[in-house]
Formats: C-alpha cells, structure tokens, sequence
C-alpha cells in the first residue's frame, strides 16, 4: 500500500524536472537562433567569416606595401641600371604592385598563395660612416620618404659577409 501523499509529491518532481529540461531546451534553441540571425554580437564567429575577415586584414597589408614601394623611377633595377638599360625596364613596372601581381601565384578564389612581398635588388644608394657619426638617424630620416625602402638592420656586407656573394647581398 502506497501513501498517496507520496505519489503526488513524486509525480510533482518529476513534472518539475521535466519542465526544466524544457525551459532549459526552449532557451537553448533561442540562444542558437539569435546566433544564426546575426543578432548575437558576442557569439563567436563563423569559422569562414574569420577567414574572409583575415583575408581583408591582409588586403589591407598588401595595399599599403604597395603604395610604399619604391617607384622605380626613383630606384631602377640595379644589375640593368649598371649596364645602361636601366631606363626600359622601369618603364616596364610604372604601376606600383602591377610586377608583384604579375609573379605572385594565385589560388582559384583570387587568394594569393604565398607572401613574396617585393623583389630583391640591389641597393642604388649605400650609407657609410664611421662609428657614432650619426649613420643610424640618417637612415630613420631617409626612410620616412614613402619611395625609399631601406634595410633593418645594418647589413655589413663589404665587412663581415662579402664571402657570401652578391646573391646574399641581394
Ligand atoms: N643630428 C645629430 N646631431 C648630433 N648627434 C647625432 C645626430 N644624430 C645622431 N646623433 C648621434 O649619433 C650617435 C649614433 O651614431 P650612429 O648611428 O652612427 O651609431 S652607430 O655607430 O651605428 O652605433 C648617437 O650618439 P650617442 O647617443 O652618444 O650614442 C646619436 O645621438
């Protein structure tokens, strides 16, 4: 004999339990909907429409290195340069990025494949100074001119790494 007392308070859990999973699904289901909307800012981000953004950041980086590349009426190629062809050549890369489209590999979705930023030349303009004369600010002054790209870090090839070769030093 069971006390009926009991049944129903045990009955009442049960339903409470219940309806608590359901309230619980309900906010759930709620929460998903809002994300798939695009209601929900917080939530996290698509993996695909990370990668898109990713992509733009770097459309952006490849914008602005293009319009930092030195113009080559400024800096023509070095090696024709030397041998007195210097002034086709430069006509032939006017536009700034145009060479680098040209080379650069390109995936089926238009997303370059690789990251070769510029081409390596030789430099038509070379500081030298004695220790402490100031070589290091003129450099920091010269390459705020947006037609000037200059090294990082000083190079030392006529010093240290002229074994290396002119390949290196490119
Ligand atoms: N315009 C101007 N006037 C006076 N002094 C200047 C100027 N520009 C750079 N400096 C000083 O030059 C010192 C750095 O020279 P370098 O870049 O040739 O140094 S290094 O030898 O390559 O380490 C460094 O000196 P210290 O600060 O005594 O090291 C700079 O302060």
């Amino acid at each position: 004999m069971g006390c009926s007392g009991c049944r129903v308070r045990f009955n009442f859990g049960k339903v409470l339990s219940k309806v608590s999973v359901f309230f619980t699904m309900v906010l759930i289901f709620t929460y998903f909907f809002y994300c798939l909307t695009g209601l929900c800012d917080s939530a996290p981000r698509a993996l695909y429409s990370q990668q898109a953004l990713d992509y733009d950041i770097l459309d952006d980086h490849r914008r602005v290195l293009d319009d930092l590349r030195p113009s080559p009426r400024l800096l023509p190629d070095a090696p024709s340069y030397w041998n007195g062809t210097a002034t086709a050549d430069a006509e032939q890369v006017d536009a700034p990025g145009q060479q680098q489209q040209q080379q650069q590999p390109v995936s089926d979705n238009g997303i370059p494949v690789s990251n070769t930023f510029g081409t390596k030349r030789f430099p038509q303009a070379i500081i030298i100074g004695v220790k402490k004369g100031g070589t290091r600010a003129l450099l920091e002054f010269l390459r705020i001119h947006p037609d000037v790209r200059a090294v990082g870090a000083e190079p030392h090839f006529f010093d240290r790494f002229y074994d290396k070769g002119l390949e290196w030093y490119r």
